[in-house]
Parts: structure tokens; C-alpha cells; sequence
């Protein structure tokens, strides 16, 4: 851990840290508008190290990614490496500004296969790369149980250490949630800030939210998770005002002052959290209002759900030129995108993209998210996309279950789209398709599968089920082709002296204002 110094700076500092967090909305606003632009070539090679090229280095756009408008905004708004290393303020450090760069990654091996432990590892690294740090190394630690002090027990923290000083990293990320005084006594070996997986994503989840709703849910997930470890935080402070360091509750410098202020911090974050909610639930009515109205006109609804980057927002850019964000990273996509789409025999419905889910997702965040999952347990049908080219989808097909059966959306039918078709191993195709009962196998890059797939949903979703006969005049031409745009099945159509002879299936709305036009068969 960095020197603090002992000078009323330095707690009037943290103040004003603090009232920058519980400000929060002021700075999002200002911060969308003031954040310097940088020339893109440049900022890119900046972030870029060794070995977060694998993840980062390998956009490919198809046409029918579209314009892609955010992609250079968020590229414009990714970490510049180098410009500080200092831990000089543990409250930014612990909440929303993380400004890790040169990390260390470090995992407990407790279980499961050996090659388990390493996918789960290199996620990590894809995570740490995707918020912007460069990944310097990474260990597994064969152990059954966590040390309740360390983590890792002092011997591996003493490896680590080393590695860290070696390396010159200024930050290990540790690929588990640690408890609040186990991240505090690695701190205390490592001497380099520790940060774990849940943070990890949760910073993340900060740096992509766009929508004032995807903010406000992150934000609470943040609360959520600093809430019970502002021990740690006091204690920090502490140090500061007393320059004592010590363990748990020990010297003068840890009490007084500290733990006022830590009761004082509790309560401003309380009231910050219950004022977040509020705000949620106040956004709930409009979105509730948009479904309504879609189910009132009962136009069926297709959730794209999945693991991050398997290539959820390139499947709704192939099924309907939505021009939505695609990018190597994870978690690209925070706010549901919801497009119009058609079947091939021209029914229409909506495809909704929505967050990716990960390993050992924050509860924070599934808590935060809820109204949005929630949307996906509302859905006619899920498109579960798997990146096929994975060697080992089957974890991240379970780990996407276990979300989807948290918000009660286990019920809905699902079809497992296995996507990266042109990427992935025929043995790992073949497994999938050995043990799920409804698979397509598709490209979004090629197009391969995805007329096949377009069947399926066809087939997937509530059709339109009132039957009519109609006669329409031929100056009402409107109606027919509106019969073709829409929500309608034509049996058949033939041309009489009085108009177009048609036989239809639409859905209940639809069918009372055809009724004019209502023949007997
Ligand atoms: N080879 C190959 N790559 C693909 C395919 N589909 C998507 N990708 C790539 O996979 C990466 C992730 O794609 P996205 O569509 O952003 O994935 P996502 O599931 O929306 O990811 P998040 O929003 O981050 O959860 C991008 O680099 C895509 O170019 C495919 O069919 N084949
Ligand atoms: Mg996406």
C-alpha cells in the first residue's frame, strides 16, 4: 500500500471524493460532455498490450453490422494506460474508478478439471483487458478451501508478491469474490491494490452503461457491493488521519474520527441507494407501457440471451440490420436493444438483444438488472447463443441457465443458437447437439444457418390464429398490402371483378378492423 500522507488535504480529499460519489449524477452528465476526444489510432495502440490483443485486437464487422456509431465513442472512452499508478485515494479506488493498468491475475483452483480452472482464468483476463488494463501474468492455486486471512494462505501471497514487484504490476485481480478482510490481508502481502472478479465486472458494467437506467442500475450494484466493505475503507482513512497501520481494530488512529465518518459514509450511501431506487421503479411504467402495448397487439417477442461475446448483438444485426454495437470485448452491450423483425412467411415480431452474462455474475448486478432480465422471462421465446468456438460451451450454457432460471425465465421455450459456426471444432458442435434438444448451428459472420434459423423462429413463435375470408375492393389497395407488411398469413389470394379474393389467418386486432371486408367462405 501507498504512504498516505498525514496532512488535512489528504481527509478533506476523501470528502470530496465521497461527495463526488453521491453526486453521481451531475459527474455522469458532465463527464459524457467533457471527456477529451483522442485520435483513434493512437489511443488504440495505447491500450493495446501483448496480451490483451486476443480479445481486443480481433473486430471483424460484417455488413450487416451497420454503422456501428457507438463504436468509436467507446473506443474514445477506454482507459489511457501509465497516467497514474499511485494509490493515493483508496475510496476512488474501491468505487468507480478502479485505474487498474498493469494487473496480475491470481486463481483459486478448488475443483473441476485443470483446464476448468484455466477457461476461468482466461476469462479473467478477457474481463481485466476489457476494462482496459493490460495483463502481465496470471497464477492458479491448488487449494481446497480458501485461507480465511489471505485468500491464497501468506506463501502463495508471498509468490505473488514477488511476481508483482517483478513485473512492476499495480494491481492483482483475484478471479473470486473475496470477503472484505481477506482482500485486506492480500493487500497487505502484495502491497499493490487487490481487486476481485466482482469488482472487476461491476467496473466494467460502469465504464459501458449508456442509458439513464443502465447507469442508475450499476450505480446501485456499486453501493451494494462497497456497502459492506466500508470497514475497509475506514480503516484506510484511518491510517491517514492516525498513520497508524495495524491490524483489525488495532491503535487510536482506527477509532474515532474513522468510524464516525464510516457511520456518516454508511448513511449517505443508504440514502443515495434508496433515491436510486426509487428512480428504477419511476423508469419501470414506461417500459411496462411499451410491453403492454406490445402484447395488447400480441406481437410476439424473441429474447437473443447468452453468454457475453457469443455474438448476441451480431445475430440481431444479421436477423434485422439493426446497426447495433458489435465488438471483441465483454459486456459490450448493457441496454436491451429491442428491433422489428419478420419471418420469412412475414409475421412480425420483436428481437430484443440484452445484457451477457457471465461466470459468477455479480448478484449486485442480477439484483440491479432484474427489471431488465425480467424481459426476457416475458419473451414468446429465447434465442440462447452459444460462441461455438469455445472449447468448453457447456459452463457458460449452464452458467446462463442458472441466471435465466433466477428471474423465472426458465419456463420460456429456447432455442440454443449455436453461433461462430465458422470458428468452432465439428467435435464441439456435435457434443452440444447430442445433449440439447433444439439447436440451429449458425454463422452471424457468414450468414450460414440463418434462413434455417428464421424457419425455426417461424415456427417458434404464437402465429396469428382468426381465420377470415375477405373480399377487398381494388381501391383499397392499402389493405393487401398491409396484409403483406404485417402480422398476417395469406392462405391464398386470387383476383375477382370486385376486388382481391383473400384467405387469412391475423391476430384479434387486426381482425376487427378487416371486418368490412369479411366475406362468407
Ligand atoms: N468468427 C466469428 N466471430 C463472430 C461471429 N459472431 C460474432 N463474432 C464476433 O464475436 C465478438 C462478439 O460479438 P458481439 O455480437 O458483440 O457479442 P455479444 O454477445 O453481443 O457480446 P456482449 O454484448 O459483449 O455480451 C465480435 O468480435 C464478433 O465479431 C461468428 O459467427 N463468427
Ligand atoms: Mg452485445
Amino acid at each position: 500500500m501507498t504512504e498516505h500522507k498525514n496532512t488535512p488535504e489528504s481527509s478533506s480529499s476523501i470528502d470530496d471524493t465521497i461527495a463526488r460519489i453521491l453526486a453521481a449524477d451531475d459527474a455522469a452528465k458532465s463527464a459524457d460532455e467533457d471527456f477529451p476526444t483522442v485520435e483513434e489510432p493512437q489511443r488504440r495502440s495505447r491500450i493495446l498490450g501483448d496480451q490483451a490483443r486476443e480479445l481486443s485486437g480481433g473486430d471483424t464487422h460484417t455488413d450487416h453490422d451497420g454503422d456501428q456509431y457507438d463504436l468509436f465513442e467507446r473506443r474514445n472512452l477506454r482507459r489511457v494506460e501509465g497516467l497514474s499508478t499511485e494509490l493515493d485515494d483508496v475510496t476512488e479506488v474501491e468505487y468507480r474508478q478502479l485505474r487498474l493498468e498493469r494487473v496480475v491475475l491470481a486463481g483459486l483452483w478448488s475443483g473441476g478439471s485443470a483446464a476448468e480452472a484455466e477457461y476461468s482464468l482466461r476469462e479473467l483476463a478477457a474481463l481485466a483487458a476489457t476494462a482496459g488494463s493490460t495483463v502481465l501474468d496470471g497464477f492458479l492455486q491448488r487449494r481446497s478451501t480458501p485461507d480465511p486471512g489471505t485468500f491464497f494462505g501468506s506463501g502463495k501471497a508471498i509468490e505473488i508478491k514477488e511476481a508483482v514487484a517483478e513485473l512492476g504490476a499495480d494491481t492483482v485481480v483475484v478471479d473470486s469474490e473475496l470477503a472484505p478482510s481477506q482482500r485486506r490481508g492480500l493487500e497487505d502481502i502484495v502491497k499493490v491494490k487487490v481487486i476481485d472478479r466482482t469488482g472487476l465486472i461491476l467496473d466494467i458494467f460502469a465504464q459501458h452503461a449508456k442509458s439513464r437506467e443502465g447507469k442508475a442500475q450499476v450505480e446501485l450494484a456499486q453501493l451494494e457491493y462497497l456497502l459492506p466493505r466500508l470497514r475497509g475503507w475506514g480503516e484506510s482513512m484511518s491510517r491517514q488521519a492516525g498513520g497508524q497501520v495495524g491490524g483489525a481494530g488495532a491503535g487510536m488512529g482506527s477509532r474515532g474520527p474513522g468510524e464516525t465518518k464510516i457511520e456518516l459514509d454508511r448513511r449517505r450511501i443508504n440514502t443515495r441507494m434508496a433515491k436510486l431506487r426509487k428512480q428504477i421503479a419511476a423508469m419501470k411504467p414506461a417500459r411496462e407501457a411499451k410491453r403492454a402495448n406490445r402484447k395488447r397487439n400480441a406481437v410476439p417477442s424473441v429474447a437473443i440471451a447468452g453468454y457475453t461475446n457469443a455474438g448476441k448483438s451480431s445475430l440481431l444485426n444479421r436477423l434485422t440490420d439493426a446497426g447495433v454495437l458489435v465488438e471483441n470485448a465483454l459486456f459490450a452491450t448493457l441496454d436491451p436493444t429491442t428491433r422489428k423483425a419478420v419471418t420469412p412467411d412475414g409475421i412480425g415480431y420483436t428481437l430484443s438483444d440484452t445484457v451477457g452474462f457471465v461466470r459468477q455474475l455479480p448478484t449486485q448486478l442480477v439484483e440491479a438488472f432484474r427489471s431488465t432480465l425480467e424481459e426476457v422471462a416475458d419473451a414468446d421465446l429465447i434465442l440462447h447463443v452459444v460462441d461455438a468456438s469455445h472449447p468448453e460451451p457447456e459452463g457458460q450454457i449452464a452458467a446462463v441457465r442458472t441466471v435465466l432460471a433466477d428471474v423465472d425465465a426458465h419456463q420460456v421455450d429456447e432455442i440454443i443458437v449455436l453461433n461462430k459456426a465458422d470458428a468452432a471444432e465439428d467435435h464441439v458442435i456435435d457434443r452440444i447437439m447430442r445433449r440439447e434438444p433444439h439447436v440451429s448451428v449458425v454463422s452471424a459472420h457468414t450468414g450460414e444457418g440463418i434462413a434455417e434459423l428464421k424457419e425455426r423462429i417461424s415456427a417458434a413463435i404464437p402465429r396469428p390464429n382468426t381465420e377470415m375470408e375477405l373480399l377487398v375492393p381494388y381501391d383499397h389497395g392499402e389493405i393487401v398490402s398491409r396484409l403483406h407488411a404485417e402480422d398476417a398469413e395469406i392462405l391464398s389470394s386470387t383476383y375477382e371483378e370486385a376486388g382481391t379474393r383473400l384467405s387469412v389467418r391475423v391476430r384479434p386486432t387486426l381482425a376487427a378492423e378487416l371486418q368490412q371486408f369479411q366475406v362468407e367462405s
